[in-house]
């Protein structure tokens, strides 16, 4: 009927390296797809709180594994609401300060502690009509049947200029490669979020602009969406 479109079910995977703007162009193709948008770092980083909260030896696998599947985690999935929760307490800032950023990695090697929360995504993606999710993985482990699915990437240039700016400018070039490119090499001793798996599409963001890239990622979508 004219005017009263009928939206189709939508499930888009989108995984990158940190810096190459996955949660912000994910977020608005989301808007822009009526669709939901789940920030599945945003859950390791809040389960990482937790454990650091409760004590937890992140150097004591099993320890790990038990904080993660006790967490009682909450993540908004509406683009223009940022809010996560754990056992109720809202930890939306709390988790994207430094002592987060540093311990995560920790957690996201665990293999125990990904299994759960790869579980936890994949349910969260399945109650949704309509959902763009990204990460290190969703393209290959958690939605590998995903109606379109994208690698985005950009150079490392780009990628620590970007966080830098992100962080107010106040960070030290150590500092910010010790957030960026260490934490990816960590990160990627357990999951590959710099090759394109096949039929997952590339966008490479290092010479576009942040509108340029929501365009470019959608007409990815689009052409693998038929
Ligand atoms: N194509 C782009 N051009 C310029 N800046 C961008 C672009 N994409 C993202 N940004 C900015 O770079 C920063 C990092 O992006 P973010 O989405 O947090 O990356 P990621 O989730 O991959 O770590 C943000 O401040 C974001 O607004
Ligand atoms: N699907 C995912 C998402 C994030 N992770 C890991 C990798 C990162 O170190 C942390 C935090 O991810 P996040 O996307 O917030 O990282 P950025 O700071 O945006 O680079 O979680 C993962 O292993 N698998």
């Amino acid at each position: 009927m004219e005017g009263c479109a009928v939206m189709q079910k939508l499930t888009v995977a989108i995984d990158g390296p940190s810096g190459s703007g996955k949660s912000s162009v994910s977020k608005e193709a989301a808007r822009r797809l009526g669709a939901a948008y789940l920030d599945t770092g945003a859950m390791y980083r809040a389960v990482t709180w937790h454990a650091l909260d409760a004590g937890t030896d992140l150097s004591d696998a099993a320890a790990v594994e038990a904080a993660v599947k006790a967490a009682d985690l909450f993540i908004s999935t509406d683009p223009d609401l940022e809010l996560v929760t754990i056992h109720g307490t809202d930890v939306t800032q709390a988790i994207r300060e430094p002592f987060v950023s540093e311990a995560v990695s920790a957690v996201a090697t665990n293999l125990a502690a990904r299994a759960e929360l790869v579980s936890r995504q994949r349910a969260i993606i399945n109650a949704h009509e309509r959902i763009v999710a990204e990460g290190r993985d969703i393209t290959t482990v958690v939605a590998p049947d995903a109606n379109a699915r994208i690698l985005l990437t950009a150079s490392e240039e780009a990628r620590l200029r970007r966080r830098g700016l992100q962080l107010g400018g106040t960070q030290s070039a150590e500092a910010l490669e010790a957030q960026v490119l260490a934490r990816d090499a960590k990160d990627s001793t357990v999951v590959n979020f710099t090759v394109a798996a096949d039929g997952v599409a590339t966008v490479d963001s290092s010479d576009l602009d942040f509108e340029q890239t929501v365009t470019a990622v959608l007409a990815a979508i689009s052409a693998q969406d038929k």
